[in-house]
């Protein structure tokens, strides 16, 4: 069983949607026609012993990150998010003070994105804890997997691999410095949602996003799929958070493993005509956030890597899967 055949095989069984829904199954958010913009809207839910532990982050970090990763889907749409509601099935070990704590992470999110919470559920459970969060917002033009065109530029924000390597030193041991594992730690507990930046990429006309919650192997892959182009990447040019490098050379790792199968980096990918990469260059600035090249749409299918030797390495699709469990961040 792997998650996406298995979301497939599932939504068969429902009758198909009718013409107003612009963006159905299968993108980081579903766009569906109103009388003003198209409503966006997407959810996620976060598991205890899946996505978090008591030692891996705070209370209010978990409020913090578990709804900032739904807003992370509006921005791969190129939207803005506007109401949230958020579903509790609290587990025995969850008193009001810890969920306080949460509580004042959602109110982060939604003052520094200017969203609202609206509405959830809340519920007992004897299992353990889960947040699921459900996201609203508002796209003129949403972007999808599924525009990318041969020769347009594959760039990415940020820099990536910190959150795995983060999540890395919070289960083990870490040689690194402390301001070192505190900045990875960051990155895991802490996502940064690119709101401002997918509006952006949204009107000035980019033609393939999507947020990294599964590895940059796995986004990239969707969007290769769904747009029928080949991505080819070169490993010189992956952005890095600094950090990861360090983590990896004490752990005699591949950093770039990081990049491309660890995942919750929460950052941006996207495929844009050459002249429009320009612009968005010239606007990172503003945007606060980097923006960095990775590499090109060809013709053809998949995703490879060259590497700084000129060899050319098939990247499969072997990011997070929830029921792949052979392909878990073990297999680094
Ligand atoms: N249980 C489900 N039933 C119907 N659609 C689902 C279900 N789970 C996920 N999806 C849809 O499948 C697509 C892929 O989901 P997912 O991989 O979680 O996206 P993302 O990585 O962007 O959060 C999305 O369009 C999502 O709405
Ligand atoms: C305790 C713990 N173990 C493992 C992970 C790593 N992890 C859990 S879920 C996940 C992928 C992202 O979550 P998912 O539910 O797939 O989000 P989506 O793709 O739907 O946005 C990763 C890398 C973690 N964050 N915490
Ligand atoms: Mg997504
Ligand atoms: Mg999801
Ligand atoms: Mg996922």
């Amino acid at each position: 069983m792997e998650e996406f055949s298995l979301i497939t095989s599932l939504v068969k069984r429902l009758p198909a949607p009718g013409a107003d829904v612009l963006i159905g199954i299968g993108d980081d958010a579903a766009a569906v026609r109103t009388s003003g913009q198209p409503l966006i809207m997407s959810t996620d839910t976060m598991v205890e012993g899946v996505h978090f532990l008591p030692s891996t982050i705070t209370d209010y970090n978990l409020g913090y990150k578990s709804l900032a990763v739904s807003v992370s889907d509006i921005a791969a749409m190129g939207g803005k998010p506007l109401y949230a509601l958020v579903s509790l099935a609290i587990s025995s070990d969850w008193n009001e003070e810890r969920l306080g704590k949460l509580y004042d992470g959602f109110a982060e999110v939604t003052a520094r994105f200017g969203c609202h919470v609206v509405g959830g559920d809340v519920v007992s459970t004897t299992g353990p804890m889960v947040i699921t969060t459900t996201v609203i917002g508002e796209a003129d033009k949403p972007i999808t997997r599924r525009g990318a065109q041969p020769g347009d530029v594959i760039f990415v924000t940020g820099r990536l691999g910190g959150s795995s390597a983060g999540l890395e030193t919070l289960m083990q041991q870490s040689a690194i410095s402390p301001t070192g594992q505190a900045a990875l730690v960051a990155k895991h507990q802490r996502p940064e949602p690119r709101v401002s930046a997918g509006q952006f990429f949204a009107e000035v006309g980019v033609h393939a996003l999507n947020d990294i919650s599964d590895g940059l192997a796995s986004e990239l892959n969707e969007i290769a799929a769904q747009s029928q182009v080949r991505c080819v990447i070169e490993a010189a040019r992956i952005p890095l958070q600094p950090e990861v490098k360090e983590q990896a050379r004490s752990r005699q790792a591949d950093p770039l493993s990081y990049a491309l199968y660890g995942g919750e980096d929460y950052e941006l990918v996207g495929a844009v005509p050459a002249r429009t990469f320009a612009v968005l260059l010239a606007n990172a600035q503003l945007l606060r956030v980097p923006i960095t090249q990775i590499g090109r749409c060809e013709t053809g299918d998949g995703v490879v890597m060259r590497h700084v030797d000129g060899r050319l390495e098939v990247i499969e699709p072997k990011g997070y899967n929830h029921f792949a469990r052979a392909s878990r961040a073990g297999s680094r």
